[in-house]
């Protein structure tokens, strides 16, 4: 079997930007008067990235918001996390071994997140993460972002690989309709910021830890997914 590619998403699967998220987004929308938003909150607000966000945000609070208003507000916001970054962001329990283990086993490694672009680079950086994918998407590298099936596509064909040799990593509904639109196999983590449980979004599999995330997981998922399109083919 060639080696596979396994895409990860950034926010809720790789790193635990919560606390950060949640305090930029405050800082930002004190500046308009709206009350400090909660973890709880979040889970309902993130995943679009952050202009979403943002707008989200002033619709719990029965406000609306228009495109010119938000880009202020973006930019406050910005400047904020950037500032701040890597805050109290850190990766979750157990990933730097599982990226070990799935590239000792010859397996090549992406991101795909709906972040900016200009935050998860520098993020990822910081955490010492870079380097260890063979390239990071964003919700602004193509004009579509997940669950649009190019935003996965494009990470695909960046890394110079095929969507049969593809498996998706991620914590919210972007992530697994992305991979179902994309047509490529996709594993949810239990411990991001989904506001349902993850099961119920139907992914192929389900994890709670990254120690379950094994080679042979990925093997089985990416050929399940192969034996699959031949027998439509
Ligand atoms: O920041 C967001 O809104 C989403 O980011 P993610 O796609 O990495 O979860
Ligand atoms: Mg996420």
């Amino acid at each position: 079997m060639t080696a596979p590619l396994v895409i990860f998403d950034l926010d809720g699967t790789l790193v635990d930007t919560a606390p950060d998220l949640i305090a930029s987004l405050n800082h930002t929308i004190a500046a308009a008067g709206l009350a400090p938003v909660t973890y709880a909150d979040l889970t309902h607000l993130v995943g679009q990235g952050t202009r979403v966000m943002i707008r989200r945000a002033f619709e719990l609070r029965g406000r609306h918001i228009g495109d010119d208003a938000i880009e202020p507000l973006l930019d406050r916001f910005l400047e904020h996390y950037k500032r701040e970054m890597p805050g109290s962001s850190r990766p979750y329990p157990g990933l730097t071994e599982a990226l070990d283990r799935l590239s000792e086993a010859g397996a090549n490694l992406a991101v795909c997140t709906n972040k900016l672009e200009e935050l998860a680079v520098p993020l990822m950086e910081k955490l010492g993460l870079l380097d260890r994918f063979i390239t990071v998407t964003g919700g602004d590298t193509f004009p579509v972002r997940k669950p649009d099936a190019r935003h996965i596509l494009g990470t695909i064909e960046r890394a110079g690989r095929r969507a049969d040799q593809a498996v998706m990593i991620g914590d919210s509904i972007n992530d697994i309709l992305a991979a179902r639109n994309a047509g490529i196999p996709s594993i949810a983590v239990t411990f991001g910021y989904s506001d349902v449980p993850v099961a119920e979004l139907q992914p192929d599999h389900v994890i709670d830890h990254f120690s379950e995330l094994t080679t042979s997981l990925v093997d089985r998922l990416i050929g399940a997914g192969q034996a699959a399109t031949a027998a439509q083919a």
